[in-house]
């Protein structure tokens, strides 16, 4: 096999994970053996601690392959990629949750089809053959379910996932596309996703399960489906 001489940054947002963060740096580790990446954490001041965790952490494995880029206080999930990228030395990155709901052991599924495909962009998606999800509510399943097929019906980018936010970008792409966002929030994955279907970028999709988390909760609140839908109708009449 040809050597792969590409370097991943992994972008890993957090807001009080501190039960989760050590276990998915290890099944990172563990899953990506002959690769050359780094985790940058982009910590939102955490009150549980997280950054304490990530500084051991750090001791371990290595500043140059844990970076932490914190920021005062909790300022949303888009702004937070926008930050870990300016922070990223690598000529891909990935982003996924800290929570394990991304598990580590698709990473090398994400980055074999960049490989094979010569992709922009790989997204993780839950809504094909072979993904799925585990451990949500109807409520949530529901709230997902809908937030996708509106996006699908309203603007047709052509991708099964639109709201997953598993995903591995070329940098170039990736920050070609965040300068051309406005969503701050979770509304972020989906605006990503359309503007770079938008720009003719070329996406591949791998399948994912995402598992519902086993610590701590989520920070997705009904002021975010709010944006959500607001952000839906500024793309359909921007885009
Ligand atoms: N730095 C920072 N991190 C944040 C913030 N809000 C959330 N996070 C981090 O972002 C990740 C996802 O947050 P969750 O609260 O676990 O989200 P979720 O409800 O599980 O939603 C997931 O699935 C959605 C799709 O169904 C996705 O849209 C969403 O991005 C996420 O992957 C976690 O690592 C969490 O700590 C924030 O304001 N700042
Ligand atoms: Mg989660």
């Amino acid at each position: 096999m040809e050597i792969n001489k590409n370097k991943y940054s992994i972008i890993v947002p957090t807001y009080n994970e501190r039960l989760n963060i050590a276990l998915l740096v290890y099944l990172v580790f563990k899953h990506l053996r002959d690769v050359d990446f780094e985790i940058i954490v982009v910590d939102d001041g955490s009150p549980d601690g997280t950054q304490e965790v990530v500084k051991q952490l750090q001791q371990v494995y290595g500043e140059d392959r844990i970076l932490l880029r914190a920021r005062p206080r909790k300022l949303g999930l888009g702004t937070a990629y926008v930050h870990g990228l300016k922070h990223a030395s690598g000529n891909f990155v990935v982003i996924m949750d800290a929570d394990l709901s991304h598990h580590p052991k698709y990473l090398p599924s994400f980055i074999r089809k960049q490989l094979e495909t010569g992709a922009s962009i790989v997204t993780g998606t839950r809504y094909v053959k072979g993904g799925g999800v585990h451990g949500w509510n109807l409520m949530r399943k529901l709230t997902s379910r809908g937030a996708n097929v509106l996006a699908q019906t309203l603007l047709w980018p052509g991708v099964s996932d639109l709201t997953g936010s598993f995903r591995l970008y070329r940098k170039s792409v990736l920050e070609d596309v965040i300068s051309s966002c406005v969503s701050k929030g979770y509304v972020f994955q989906m605006e990503m996703i359309v503007r770079a279907s938008r720009k003719c970028y070329h996406i591949e999709e791998v399948p994912i399960t995402f598992v519902d988390r086993v610590y701590g909760s989520s920070k997705l609140g009904g002021s975010e489906i709010v944006e959500y839908l607001k952000g839906l109708a500024y793309l359909l009449v921007t885009t």
